[in-house]
């Protein structure tokens, strides 16, 4: 276990919970305003994006992951960066929305993304941050074919997904639920591109 700091946020991993990277700076640089409302960030690991809401306004922060491992360290992160646990931003496990309840303004998933082969499968929890399924899209599709279940009339969802995952395939999935989207950040890098989609419905 070690602590890192991103920006003036204090993060604890744990060799079992995936550890913020560019992606998550990625997201966490172009989140739309959240000033007063509710947030859910699904798949929240060390619970980054959900302090970075919290920390930049939101009223009631959720994060939820299949992974328990995610919950402890990220309920530890909330305290280290002097948020109130249980009070303003909570966390348990959830496989997506399994165990969530209500509907939120705002939607974050930095999804794992990655084209996983079963030779290519990790040990443990950590496999869930990483492996997307054989075309790397299968926890997204099924979050965005529940997503719309979630978010309130005028709500919007951010996710942050890889090129290899496929824009134009996220894009046609959130049009067929009823969703505007439109890629509004990315970030290059040699053999792919990191991208934020941002959803929101007509
Ligand atoms: C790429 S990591 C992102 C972690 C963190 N949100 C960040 O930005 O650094 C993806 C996270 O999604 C979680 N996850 C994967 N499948 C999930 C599922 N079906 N339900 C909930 N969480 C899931 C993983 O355990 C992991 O913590």
């Amino acid at each position: 276990m070690k602590t890192i700091k991103i920006g003036d946020i204090i993060i604890k991993t744990h060799p079992q919970v995936y550890e913020p990277a560019e992606d998550s700076e990625l997201l966490m640089e172009n989140l739309v305003d959240v000033k007063n409302k509710v947030v859910l960030d699904v798949g929240t690991g060390t619970g980054i994006q959900a302090i970075n809401a919290a920390k930049k306004g939101a009223k009631i922060v959720v994060g939820v992951d299949i992974n328990p491992y995610a919950i402890q360290i990220a309920k530890e992160n909330a305290i280290l960066n002097n948020l109130e646990l249980n009070k303003k931003i909570f966390f348990f496990e959830s496989d997506l929305f399994e165990n969530v309840e209500g509907k939120f303004d705002v939607i974050l998933f930095n999804a794992p993304y990655l084209p996983t082969s079963d030779e290519e499968r990790l040990e443990g929890w950590l496999n869930y941050a990483f492996d997307g399924g054989e075309d790397g899209r299968e926890v997204l599709d099924r979050f965005i074919e529940e997503v719309g279940d979630y978010l309130k009339e005028n709500g919007i969802v951010q996710i942050l997904q890889s090129s290899l995952t496929g824009e134009e395939k996220t894009i046609k999935m959130l049009n067929k639920q009823g969703f505007k989207a439109k890629k509004t950040a990315y970030k290059k890098f040699p053999f792919e591109e990191l991208q934020v989609i941002t959803a929101w419905r007509d």
